[in-house]
């Protein structure tokens, strides 16, 4: 709702009270109208505030709303008649002003914003645009290159920049609340025409047409084949070469166009998730209502290679004091260095002062973790060493410390085993680079206590990461999952695709980078050390083992062929790509008749494979382990599955994620693909359908957010 006072000085305050965010639902869009109306009409007003109440202005348009059908006013005429009023209207930005709330704000005559307050036309990242007047109001009011950068990246803007912008007319650091009923007065009376921004031009540079064409550039680097940020381009070219009025209805068309694509659904339902992640409540019942997070006043970092430096950076980040443990005087002297320089970077990037920043010392003695709340361990993937940690720190922790392991596939619960304490020990799986990527899987080993899983998903809060909850299987649920999706990309260039062929079909998907120049990215050895632990290649595999095959499965042994003639990626300059110039991946003629050479070696017959069936051999094969993740219990939900591949494996925000966009492709042609490319391939398991996949089908393919209570609660593993 919107509550209405009238306040000495003739002024309305009209304060918009819809908890937590105050969005602008149907109840709150009839009360602005009706409260708009009443101080237009009231002869004793002169002039309107309006605000939000709690301290936050408006987080847009009530999200919730949009799946259903939509009921009450509409936001545009609402803002248009804001902008009509003779009386002067205040806006109050405190908190947020995003989307639909700073579009409200540009309909008032003035906005006034506190110094903390965050302004933005967040649409774009919902899949959608800002079309309640916001494509053509901001242009005009900022000019056409800011508002465009604005308006297309949806990036939140600080009250200072937004000053600096001409956004808001007034940042303050005391109360925005009274600075604005002061400065409404003073304006009550003056004509409101030259405020009203529908009648202003939008100040546009003489070559708009290279401006908004280096847009489009930058945007199909930045999210390939997103609807949202386009349509926005169009709308901003509207403003900036049509009347207002023409310029509004292009807007609603292309609202109309995005608000009923798939696209805007699964960015809402990215949105939702991300959050409902964060709630976790597992199916044995541990949950924010039962379980208290312990407090972490100090942490420890053991390792300081590229995941460890990484964490101790992020923990510093939060103001957690961090001590940094290595095994030699050497690393830890290069340790130490890196760290540092890496918080003196951030700190100048993000402006953070050294007070901010939780202290870091280095040490090579293990003692001094006595008073620690919380460890990590981020030493090299070796399950002896691992072992050999967990159980020092059992002797030398408080018996009531948290100890996590960084590993990113290990089993959790052999860790545990070498530990005193095994309910206290938990995954916390970080994603390279540590202090920049948001996921954080957090691995719930059979002993793990619910304590230690809140422990960890509060730390995820505090180091404003995405914390999801998983349980304990080798890979866990990320890394699990792209098994089946590399070997596909291996197999398809065995039977005659290209790299290139198969990395442009991905990035079209919307992937930054398809699989090989991923690999390449991180180190062909990466897998290989893994494969060779495993047994697959190098010294431990049996002798005679038939090349193309792994326990009567198939196998590629292509990237161990690459490793062992030293491609292993951009390190070494060549992997899957040739790099002359660093980082730039060109497609090599020296792998291509290579591939002839092994083909016809193994009498492999190549053909063309279409991109069809490059996308969906990729992602259905890593749909269908997402589907035994599920049957196993190894995630709570198909929703948990698709934050950790859209947060932390770039999976396209806009298809939602693997499990949602299996349900979008429609779960009987899954799983008819799947059992096409089985019969095909009898030898690759993984293509099997799964269990999971063929229950839903049989219950009418039901909604993402009804697959939880499909899931066998008894086979949790959480
Ligand atoms: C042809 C049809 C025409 C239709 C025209 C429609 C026009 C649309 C324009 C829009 O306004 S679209 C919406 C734009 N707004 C946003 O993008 C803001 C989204 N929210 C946020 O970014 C954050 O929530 C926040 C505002 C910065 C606050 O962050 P904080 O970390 O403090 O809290 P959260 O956990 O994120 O949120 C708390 C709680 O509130 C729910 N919520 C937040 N924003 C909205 C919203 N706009 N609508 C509905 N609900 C919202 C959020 O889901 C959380 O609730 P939960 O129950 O805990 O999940």
């Amino acid at each position: 709702m919107a509550l209405y006072r009238r306040i000495p000085g003739a002024i309305a305050v009209i304060t918009l009270t819809n908890p937590p965010v105050n969005a602008l639902s149907c109840t709150v869009r009839e009360a602005i109208y009706e409260t708009v109306k009443r101080a237009t009409a009231d002869q004793e007003v002169k002039a309107i505030v309006l605000c939000g109440a709690n301290g936050k202005f408006c987080g847009g348009a009530d999200i919730k709303e949009f799946s259903r059908e939509m009921r009450g006013p509409p936001l545009v005429p609402m803002i248009d008649m804001i902008e009509e009023s003779e009386k002067p209207v205040v806006a109050v930005i405190e908190g947020v002003a995003f989307g639909g709330g700073l579009e409200l704000a540009l309909g008032c005559h003035y906005r006034i914003a506190h110094s903390g307050a965050q302004v933005g036309l967040t649409e774009v990242t919902l899949g959608l645009l800002p079309a309640a007047g916001g494509t053509q109001r901001l242009p005009r009011l900022i000019g056409v290159p800011a508002a465009l950068d604005i308006i297309t990246t949806g990036r939140h803007v600080s009250a200072q920049e937004a000053v600096r912008l001409g956004i808001v007319d007034k940042v303050t650091d005391s109360s925005a609340m009274e600075e604005a009923i002061e400065f409404a007065k003073t304006v009550a009376g003056e004509p409101m025409g030259p405020r009203r921004l529908s009648l202003w031009t939008a100040a546009c540079p003489e070559d708009l047409d290279s401006l908004l064409e280096g847009a489009l550039v930058r945007i199909r680097q930045r999210s390939r084949g997103a609807l949202a940020p386009v349509a926005c381009v169009q709308a901003v070219r509207a403003a900036a070469s049509l009347p207002f009025a023409q310029g509004m209805k292009k807007e609603q068309e292309l609202m109309a166009y995005l608000f009923t694509s798939g696209q805007a659904r699964a960015m809402q339902y990215c949105f939702f998730t991300q959050r409902a992640a964060a709630r976790w409540t597992t199916p044995s019942g541990a949950s924010w209502e039962n379980t208290k997070a312990r407090p972490v006043r100090q942490a420890a970092v053991i390792g300081l290679g590229t995941m460890g430096k990484g964490i101790a950076v992020s923990l510093s980040r939060a103001g957690i004091p961090v001590i940094a443990v290595e095994t030699e005087q050497k690393r830890l002297k290069a340790g130490r260095k890196a760290v540092n320089s890496m918080l003196t970077r951030e700190s100048q990037k993000r402006g953070l002062a050294e007070a901010h920043l939780g202290s870091i010392s280095f040490t090579l003695d293990l003692r001094k973790l006595r008073d620690t709340d919380l460890v990590i361990e981020a030493v090299f993937e070796d399950m002896a060493l691992k072992k050999q940690i967990f159980s020092k720190l059992s002797s030398v922790c408080r018996p009531d410390a948290l100890l996590c392991t960084n590993t990113s596939g290990l089993n959790i619960d052999e860790i545990a085993s070498a530990a005193s304490r095994p309910e206290l020990v938990v995954g916390t799986h970080f994603f390279a680079p540590a202090h920049v990527m948001k996921l954080l899987e957090v691995v719930c080993g059979p002993r793990t206590s619910p304590v230690a899983v809140a422990t960890a998903m509060q730390l995820a809060k505090r180091l404003e990461k995405i914390g999801v909850v998983v349980g304990n299987c080798s890979g866990f649920v990320g890394n699990r999952m792209m098994r089946p999706y590399t070997e596909q990309a291996y197999y398809l260039l065995e039977e005659g695709a290209r790299p290139e062929e198969v990395d442009l079909v991905l990035e079209e998907f919307g992937f930054a980078m398809g699989i090989f120049r991923v690999m390449d990215l991180s180190g062909l050895d990466v897998g290989w050390r893994s494969r060779k632990e495993l047994g697959l290649t190098g010294p431990k595999l049996p002798p005679g083992t038939e090349a193309r095959s792994r326990g009567g499965k198939r196998y590629s042994p292509l990237p161990d062929i690459l490793c062992e003639s030293g491609r292993l990626g951009q390190k070494t300059g060549r992997g899957w790509y040739l790099y002359e110039k660093e980082r730039v991946a060109t497609p090599d003629p020296w792998l291509q008749s290579f591939l002839e050479d092994y083909r016809s070696r193994f009498g492999i017959q190549s053909r063309r494979v279409g991109q069809d069936e490059i996308l969906e051999r990729c992602l259905y094969s890593l749909i269908n382990e997402g589907f035994r993740i599920l049957q196993e219990g190894i995630a709570a939900s198909p929703e948990d599955i698709d934050v950790i591949y859209v947060s932390g494996y770039g999976w396209p925000r806009h298809r939602g994620g693997p499990m949602f966009y299996a349900w979008m492709v429609g779960l009987p042609k899954v799983l008819d693909k799947l059992e096409h490319y089985h019969r095909t391939h009898p030898d690759i398991p993984n293509l099997a359908p799964s269990s999971m996949l063929r229950k839903l089908v049989a219950r009418g393919s039901p909604p993402v957010h009804q697959w939880r209570a499909l899931i066998q609660q008894h086979s949790s593993q959480l």
